[in-house]
């Protein structure tokens, strides 16, 4: 299904992809290879289409892919300008089929995001393959809405009874946050969103089956893990000569929840996929592959290259242990991933960590990871509240605010380690914390670079916490 594209259509898709909060290749040089319909969505009205496209994006630096990445665009394609439409306009072109076209970004159309939620409820045939689990009917009289915010995907729900979530980077094989989330549905944890259906396309062009989007329950009570942590910081913050455990948002409590919670899943996890325990040999293969990620990231942020060398030491640690266990985690831990419900903490977005190639994002890992990565969290919030100003004006001075925020952290951290391991049983001594020390530095390497290429204003924050500084 592919069609010859103009150089204005090229040029639009090219600009708006460019601007998208989803596009990984921010701050790369990259050219736009080819943008190709892979399916139609049944129902559009007499000349609209709804349609899905796939952009494959080239980097001229090239990386572990191959140099080149697929991205998901939902199309909606009108014969005229829709205003209601207007801030998620792609641009105007002529369509070989409708003739000119006014094109939109389609997640934010509730006419096409019906078609979407329709093709669930009765899939149509076609290379589109729109699957369900049982024991869920879906609302279609339900208004869909995009969620704002910052996200590596589009997330779209509809009234209150499910979320959609469009993956905007796409790879052919098995998706993570599909595939966890369906075995945590069948095993009835109580710590996800359950899974009621997903999206896949079987691809001619490459003859694989790419997972283009995941449909699961929408969490009506939820407030963002995120959130609520930096309301707890400014609480402290306004009330800076009180200790973190004195003010009446404290944290504590919520972080030793999310450590019991986290355990379940990982207990969950580990009986649904296998558990492996490795030799030194993966010990030290884990330090090479650390010691890599470290050394292309000094490329990216020169500002790393004052503590490569106490990096490299807490790396090369691992290499005196005998064997690590690994099995399937969740791979991009933080406080943005958890949701707070009347029910409980649930854990969101199984994907791993957006930078990587797939086939590295399903690995197994070891349980650290993700401990190390609600760690990293804890530490930035405080950091986030100083550096945005919001709530930093009132009550404390700097100094104290600074003694408070390192006070907030590592009273969160203590508590949420303390909950992991007494539920898991696992010691956080010896082995255990030379895999956390070495997890950590790697998260925050990760994020130097995540931060320089998508939020430079706060590069700071992981400089800091190599610099030992708050
Ligand atoms: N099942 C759900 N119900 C309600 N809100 C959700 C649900 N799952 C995720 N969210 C919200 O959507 C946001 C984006 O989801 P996430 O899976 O993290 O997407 P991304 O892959 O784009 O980072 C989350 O921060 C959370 O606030
Ligand atoms: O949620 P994503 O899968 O898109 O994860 C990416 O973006 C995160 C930021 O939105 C980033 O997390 C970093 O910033 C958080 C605060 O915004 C902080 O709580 C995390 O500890 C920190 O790592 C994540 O690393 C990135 O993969």
């Amino acid at each position: 299904m592919s069609a010859q594209r103009s150089d204005v259509a090229l040029a639009d898709l090219r600009t708006w992809i460019a601007e998208a909060r989803w596009f990984g290749g921010k701050g790369r040089e990259w050219s736009l290879v080819d943008v190709r319909c892979v399916g139609v969505l049944p129902g559009a009205p007499d000349g609209v289409r709804v349609a899905i496209e796939l952009a494959e994006v080239a980097y001229a630096d090239g990386d572990g892919s191959g140099g080149t990445e697929l991205y998901q665009l939902p199309l909606a394609y009108y014969p005229e300008p829709q205003d209601r439409l207007e801030h998620a306009l792609v641009g105007e072109w002529d369509d070989e089929e409708l003739g000119h076209a006014w094109v939109y970004d389609a997640v934010h159309d509730r006419q096409a995001m019906a078609l979407w939620l329709k093709a669930f409820s009765a899939p149509p045939p076609g290379e589109l393959m729109f699957h369900s689990l049982a024991g869920h009917d879906l609302d279609l009289d339900t208004h869909s809405t995009l969620f704002s915010g910052e996200q590596s995907n589009s997330s779209v729900a509809f009234g209150e009874d499910a979320l959609m979530k469009v993956f905007r980077k796409v790879t052919p094989g098995v998706n993570p946050d599909i595939a966890i989330h369906q075995v945590l549905t069948e095993a009835g944890s109580t710590h996800v969103a359950s899974l009621y259906g997903w999206l896949d396309l079987v691809d001619d062009e490459t003859n694989t089956t790419i997972q283009l989007a995941m449909l699961q329950q929408f969490l009506r009570t939820a407030s963002d893990g995120w959130d609520l942590a930096l309301a707890s910081v400014r609480n402290l913050y306004a009330e800076a000569d009180l200790h973190a455990d004195e003010v009446g948002g404290d944290f504590a409590g919520e972080a030793a929840r999310l450590g019991t919670a986290l355990a379940e899943v990982h207990a969950d996890l580990a009986a649904h996929f296998p558990v492996e325990q490795r030799d030194a040999a993966t010990a030290a293969g884990l330090a090479d592959a650390m010691g890599a990620r470290l050394r292309e990231a000094v490329a990216v942020v020169p500002e790393l290259a004052t503590y490569e060398a106490t990096l490299r030491e807490t790396f090369d640690r691992l290499r005196t242990l005998d064997g690590v266990e690994v099995q399937q985690v969740h791979g991009d831990l933080h406080l943005g991933q958890t949701l707070r419900t009347s029910k409980g903490w649930k854990i969101v977005d199984f994907e791993g960590e957006p930078a990587k190639p797939l086939a590295e994002r399903l690995k197994p890992d070891s349980v650290w990871r993700d401990v190390a990565g609600m760690i990293r969290s804890f530490d930035y919030a405080p950091r986030v509240v100083a550096l945005t100003g919001v709530g930093t004006d009132i009550g404390a001075e700097a100094d104290q605010r600074d003694y408070r925020a390192a006070e907030w952290s590592a009273r969160n951290r203590a508590a949420f380690l303390d909950a992991y391991t007494t539920q898991s049983g696992v010691q956080a001594a010896g082995t255990a914390e030379i895999l956390l020390d070495a997890y950590l530095a790697d998260k925050v390497v990760y994020e130097a670079v995540y931060e320089a290429r998508n939020r430079p204003g706060w590069l700071s924050i992981p400089l800091a916490a190599l610099g030992g500084t708050q």
